[in-house]
């Protein structure tokens, strides 16, 4: 579940079209000599801290991107108005034209509005009656823990996206009561297998009877206890072609890390949750979870393992495709 905790930070972002723009970050550090300590990382991105606030400048094909935050809105004024004035000034004859976002804060970041949302859910394949009755079922069995179920256009991206790949090995992290799982085992060839993990018994208990009456029953290899630990106890040459994280988020970099390698060459990992409600793009929200989706939201990222893509489905779904 997310918690939303410490104090609310609003940031705003801008990007710049400008010539060589990781040239340009390094200039701006110069400019902006001790009024700022600055971290700059080899892939030309940097992080600014000023008395007012931070700015984060992701340099990217002719563009770049900044995000600043600061504790209070005079403060962000003070940041922007700072990178504003020494990047004009380090761009030497370049015009350059900031079109600061007005300030907002994580909590209040909806990637997708409800609106919109709720359109694109009323707007692809209905679900049938097997997982109108399995999501029912959720509802009224967990209470409040049904909103950790995909909702129903997640669920067809999933199978959608098995169907496309062709996969026939599979592996999910964070079951609950079997709905993805369901959707997943059931784009798979008659002869694949969903590896599909869990630490709860009860609520992947309630999954079973909906995987048989799919009739993926067998399709699906159930292995409860902490994924980490399933991950690390698999035969060396054990291999997927489709990868599905939704389980905790602070162990997010750790399944990353344990399933990249096994991907075969074309073979997709899919991330559920990459924007933890905006809060990710807050630096007010310093949690576990907001900090590994974070860290494993930059990883990727700059994988060189791979390609991937973010996409604004519900609360944020990479898709990470191996090289
Ligand atoms: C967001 S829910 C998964 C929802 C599911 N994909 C669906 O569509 O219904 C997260 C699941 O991760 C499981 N989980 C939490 N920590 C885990 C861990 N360390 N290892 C494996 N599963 C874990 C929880 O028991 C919970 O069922």
């Amino acid at each position: 579940m997310l918690t939303k905790g410490g104090p609310r930070m609003p940031l705003s972002t801008a990007h710049v079209t400008i010539e060589h723009p990781a040239h340009r970050v390094v200039e701006l550090i110069h400019s902006l000599g001790d009024e700022v300590t600055a971290r700059l990382g080899g892939d030309g991105r940097a992080a600014i801290i000023s008395r007012h606030g931070t700015c984060s400048l992701v340099p990217r094909w002719g563009t770049l991107v900044l995000i600043a935050a600061a504790p209070d809105l005079d403060s962000l004024t003070g940041v922007r108005d700072l990178v504003t004035r020494h990047l004009s000034h380090s761009a030497a004859g370049q015009e350059v034209h900031l079109d600061w976002t007005g300030p907002t804060s994580g909590d209040a970041l909806e990637p997708v509005t409800p609106a919109v949302q709720d359109y694109l859910l009323a707007h692809c394949t209905p679900p049938d009656r097997l997982l109108t009755e399995l999501a029912a079922m959720t509802r009224e069995a967990t209470g409040r823990a049904a909103g950790m179920q995909v909702t129903h256009d997640g669920g067809v991206l999933l199978e959608m996206l098995v169907r496309l790949s062709g996969a026939r090995s599979a592996i999910e992290i964070g079951v609950f009561t079997g709905y993805s799982s369901l959707c997943i085992a059931r784009a798979l060839p008659d002869d694949g297998r969903l590896l599909a993990c869990d630490v709860s018994t009860e609520w992947t208990g309630m999954a079973l009877p909906f995987w048989e009456r799919a009739g993926v029953r067998d399709r699906i290899d159930l292995q409860i206890g902490p994924a980490l630990e399933t991950l690390r106890a698999l035969p060396e040459e054990r291999t997927f072609d489709f990868a599905f994280i939704d389980a905790d988020k602070a162990g997010y970099p750790a399944y990353c890390e344990e399933i990249i390698p096994r991907l075969v060459t074309g073979g997709l990992l899919v991330l559920d949750n990459v924007f933890l409600g905006g809060t990710v793009l807050d630096p007010a929200f310093q949690e576990a979870d907001q900090r590994a989706i974070r860290e494993v939201n930059e990883a990727l990222a700059q994988d060189d393992r791979l390609d991937s893509v973010m996409l604004p489905v519900r609360d944020g779904v990479t898709l990470a495709r191996k090289r």
